[in-house]
């Protein structure tokens, strides 16, 4: 499945067309629509106020309940843009977004309100094409589930088994451990005191897929497919698999995943390595840990440039911003895994 997303933040709706979607799977738009609803703004202190709906609407691809097969095409109305908050910073970049590199890019051209096409607002629209992937690993028995594992230093407690994970996504704030996840909470509310933001890191598990997908290669490794969907969300800064950075810290006698057998199926005691070994899938669950850096708008005063002068200048930001992206960006990473895991199995 191929996706492109379409739209700008302030602009009148974003959306996605999925390309490749089987035919025949009766699509459970309730359960795209929960799936937009965690990700939707406006719901907690711990979010930007911008207050949106986010109801999705199916536009083609989709015929008495189920695929077609042709594109699916999927809108979400705009409707609580304050554009005017834009209008002082035009042309000072906010440090940390993609502003500046926006404004080269288009040659002064993109949109700018609410960042435009680069906004975090368009990942409504990845989440809703995540769902629809999700039903489709549904009928191949894959299931994706994430955790926030930290928020500025705090860490959640370790990954679960599957009906843990699962219990975790019905959460409003996905946590396995409610009391780091409140240490968390008290973090992001101090910081947005603080007119600052906070990052973290989000934890994601697929499982269900069989051993032996992907390949050591330059396009078809498991961890780097996986990769490429993830960078594609805003304020993603890192991937790790398994262990990750941790494994320089480690000895080969403690990262190796120790060899098994369980109900007559080759496994490993550990997962360190996240689930793949030589670019391919080992049958264990495919464990990452996506780095979310900290909003870039806060509305400390920093220092920028005046594009039009070239001048050095202070920029203020006032609006509406997520004092954390982490718990919104949740299912937007389960989403871009599901694509991903489409991706590896070559639907
Ligand atoms: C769910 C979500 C919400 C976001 N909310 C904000 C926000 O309120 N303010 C902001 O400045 N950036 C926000 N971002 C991050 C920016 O969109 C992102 O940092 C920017 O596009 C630059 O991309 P980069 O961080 O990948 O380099 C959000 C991102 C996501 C995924
Ligand atoms: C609207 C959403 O988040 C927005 C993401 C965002 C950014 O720069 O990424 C900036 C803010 O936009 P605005 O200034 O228009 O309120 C956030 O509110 C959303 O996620 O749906």
């Amino acid at each position: 499945m191929r996706h492109m997303i379409f739209g700008e933040s302030h602009g009148p709706a974003i959306g996605v067309v999925l390309e490749g979607v089987p035919a025949g799977l009766e699509l459970d738009l309730e359960r795209v629509q929960w799936e937009l609803d965690r990700r939707r703004p406006g719901k907690d202190p711990t979010a930007t106020a911008r207050k949106e709906a986010d109801r999705v609407e199916v536009l083609s691809g989709l015929f008495a309940g189920k695929t077609t097969g042709a594109p699916l095409a999927m809108v979400i109305y705009n409707s609580d843009q304050h554009s005017k908050d834009y209008e002082s910073i035009r042309y000072i970049p906010r440090p940390g977004h993609g502003d500046y590199a926006g404004f080269i890019k288009s040659r002064g051209a993109q949109d700018y309100r609410g960042g435009g096409h680069f906004s975090g607002r368009l990942t409504a629209p990845l989440t809703a094409a995540g769902a629809v992937a999700k039903q489709v690993l549904a009928r191949k028995g894959v299931w994706v589930g994430a955790h926030i594992s930290s928020i500025y230093g705090i860490c959640d407690a370790p990954l679960g088994e599957l009906e843990e994970m699962k219990n975790v996504v019905n959460k409003p704030f996905p946590v396995l451990s409610d009391a780091k996840g409140e240490e968390m909470r008290q973090a992001i509310l101090e910081a947005k005191e603080q007119q600052d933001s906070v990052g973290g890191a989000i934890e994601c598990a697929v499982y269900g897929l069989p051993a032996g997908l992907g390949a050591p290669d330059f396009g078809c490794n498991v961890e780097g497919i996986f990769a490429q969907y993830l960078f594609a969300v805003p304020a993603v800064k890192g991937v790790d698999f398994g262990a990750g950075a941790a494994f320089s810290l480690m000895r080969g006698s403690e990262a190796n995943d120790p060899f098994a057998v369980e109900d007559g199926r080759v496994v490993t005691t550990t997962n360190h390595a996240g689930g793949v070994n030589g670019g391919i899938t080992n049958g264990m669950p495919v464990v990452f840990e996506a780095t979310i850096r900290p909003t870039p708008s806060i509305s400390l005063p920093q220092q920028s440039v005046d594009l039009r002068t070239g001048e050095e200048t202070e920029i203020e930001i006032h609006g509406r911003h997520d004092p954390c992206i982490v718990p919104r960006a949740v299912p937007v990473i389960e989403a871009a895994a599901a694509l991903a895991a489409c991706a590896v199995l070559g639907i």
